[in-house]
């Protein structure tokens, strides 16, 4: 009111003016007592019809120039916020702050968005990896994405510190993501006595390495469906396996979640539904949404985001209440998958239903995909260096022999083969930035720059995977690097060592690190045992290594290539 008051009073001295200033001070009075009187029943715009309409200065000119004024001082302040490194986002920040601080470099992006283009990228982590050198900021880079305070860190000692952090123990908030129910599940629950509890009984029932070890059978079978399924096609020129080592990922995990078996051979209407489900969902999730970033756009869903959400979530939660159903129907003396574990908890950790649906749904479509996206760029790696391929032959006739099937016991003498595993996760991070960022509860320090709450920070393991001041020739696929020396650690992939942290590091680890690991070591050495990768032809001798980053980094165009049956009883 007081700012209004001296907008008109200021007005009331351009020469246009006609009314004395006595009597709009007098006009305003009447109107602040009045107001006083009917303070809660009025709102603001009404408020300001009432002042607006008292005041005969409303003349086409004066509105025009007050629209002017208002629109120079709104793009003053946007070019002020914007011009701030790190772009409007830190800008804000910086007015409000209160205390001295070193300022984090990042580019400034357009006023207003940001740095939207950084990540709605298909390659985000190549492109904030090139920005971040060109700043001169590969241990912190500061960022904005609309509103959003972005920081990301392209070295491994900061990545240590972000992720070991119980600061960053919770997830941004992202429409997509809580439209779909993971806030409800371990991903995207905030970080509390619901998501503990929630790691814990998943920790215990399904990831556990007597779990672990219970589900081998299924892997086996289905590895012996892969195969059979490979050999009918193995005199196809340019075959692609992606589509079946999809569906192969999802029938395992199927088998683990919901107790359900498939043939891989045949198409089943449940399956297909399944993927149909799984990949709107992966789409939606993957897609940087606008409205999260810029709340006045939120109204308008552009991406059509929200909608699709909608239209997505009734059809999740009837397939997977039609599985609780099936099993509340069936009863077992033990839990003989994971819906059966859920069902049967009780006391505090019981969870209802809506919560069960999220939590199995969440590990449907995070156990798919990563395993899937993986095994493809082992294959592709395969197929571009056919020395390699031949060494872990070698490897495999000396462990196995051609004379059977690879067994999951035989992978841990497979040293060579788990070596190229690794240094695939190296060159070809599933997750190039760690798949789902981190968000500061409270305000805190990372490398020496005050990061307030609220900021959401991100690892570029894929910059941190490439870079030559911490891996030797970091853009050479070397297995050997892996190999361990007599007498030397072996290096573990699994979060204790920032240098490659493919499964993310500290609270927010991958519970699902070693299931995944395990599948796909296992079924990558019968891919191996059983045949030969080659090129399509002879003229094609290269791979297409082009990447698109959706949730995960996948190969942009599915691997072709021509297998040869490497024994005889090959199924
Ligand atoms: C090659 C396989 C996989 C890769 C590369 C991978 C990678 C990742 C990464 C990078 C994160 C984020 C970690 C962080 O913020 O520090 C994550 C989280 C997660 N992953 Fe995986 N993952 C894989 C397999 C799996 C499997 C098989 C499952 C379950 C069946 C799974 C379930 C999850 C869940 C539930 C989270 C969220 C954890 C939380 O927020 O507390 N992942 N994964």
């Amino acid at each position: 009111m007081f700012f209004l008051y001296k907008y008109l009073e200021a007005f009331h001295l351009k020469p246009h003016s006609k009314k004395p200033l006595s009597s709009l001070s007098l006009s305003l009075s009447l109107i602040f007592v009045s107001s006083a009187s009917m303070a809660t029943k009025l709102d603001t715009s009404s408020l300001l019809f009432a002042l607006l309409s008292k005041c005969s200065l409303l003349t086409q000119t004066n509105l025009a120039f007050s629209l002017l004024v208002a629109s120079l001082a709104c793009l003053a302040l946007s070019v002020f916020y914007w011009s701030h490194p790190g772009g409007p986002a830190w800008g804000k920040y910086f007015l409000h702050r209160r205390h001295r601080t070193t300022v984090i470099p990042g580019p400034r992006g357009l006023p207003f968005v940001g740095s939207m283009s950084l990540m709605s990228n298909a390659l985000a982590h190549r492109c904030i990896a090139a920005t971040a050198e060109k700043f001169g900021a590969k241990r912190l880079m500061a960022f904005s994405l609309g509103d959003t305070r972005v920081i990301v860190t392209c070295n491994p000692d900061v990545a240590k510190e972000i992720l070991y952090s119980p600061v960053f123990a919770d997830r941004p908030i992202k429409e997509s993501a809580y439209s779909l129910m993971f806030n409800r599940a371990i991903g995207f629950a905030p970080y509390g006595v619901y998501w503990r509890t929630l790691r814990r009984i998943a920790s215990n029932h399904l990831f556990s390495p007597k779990q672990i070890k219970r589900s081998e059978t299924q892997r086996r079978v289905i590895a012996n469906q892969i195969v059979k399924c490979l050999a009918k096609q193995s005199n196809t020129e340019g075959l692609c396996a992606r589509d079946l080592i999809k569906t192969a990922s999802l029938n395992n995990m199927m088998c683990s979640v919901f107790g359900k078996e498939y043939e891989l051979e045949h198409e089943h209407d449940e399956v297909s539904e399944l993927r149909g489900l799984v990949e709107e969902g992966y789409d939606l999730l993957g897609t940087l949404n606008w409205t999260d970033h810029l709340p006045w756009l939120s109204e308008f869903d552009p991406q059509r985001i929200r909608s699709r959400c909608c239209s997505l979530v009734p059809k999740v939660n009837r397939f997977v209440n039609r599985i609780i159903s099936d099993h509340r129907d069936q009863i077992h003396d033990s839990p003989s998958d994971f819906v059966d574990v859920l069902l049967s908890l009780d006391g505090p950790d019981k969870l209802s239903d809506p919560d069960i649906v999220a939590v199995l749904w969440e590990m449907i479509f995070r156990g798919t995909d990563t395993v899937a996206v993986l095994i493809e760029w082992i294959l592709a790696r395969m197929v571009l260096h056919p020395d390699i391929q031949s060494m872990v032959h070698n490897e495999l006739d000396q462990i196995v022999g051609r004379s059977r099937a690879v067994e999951e016991s035989d992978v841990a003498s497979l040293t060579y083969l788990t070596a190229v595993v690794k240094e695939v996760l190296r060159l070809h991070p599933p997750g190039p930035l760690l798949s789902w960022a981190r968000l500061a509860i409270t305000d805190t320090t990372i490398d020496g720059r005050r990061v307030p709450a609220g900021t959401t920070a991100m690892v570029n393991m894929w910059a941190i995977a490439h870079d030559p001041h911490v891996w030797e020739d970091p853009l050479e696929f070397k297995p050997e690097r892996f190999v361990t020396k007599e007498g030397g650690f072996e290096f573990s992939v699994l979060g204790s060592d920032m240098r490659l942290a493919p499964f993310g590091s500290g609270r927010r680890v991958c519970p699902g690190k070693n299931l995944g690991l395990t599948t796909v070591t296992y079924w990558i050495a019968t891919l191996l045992h059983e045949f030969e990768w080659l090129a399509p032809s002879s003229d094609e001798k290269t791979v297409d290594l082009s990447e698109k980053l959706r949730l995960s980094c996948e190969m942009a165009n599915p691997l072709a290539a021509k297998l040869r049956c490497r024994r005889s009883l090959s199924v």
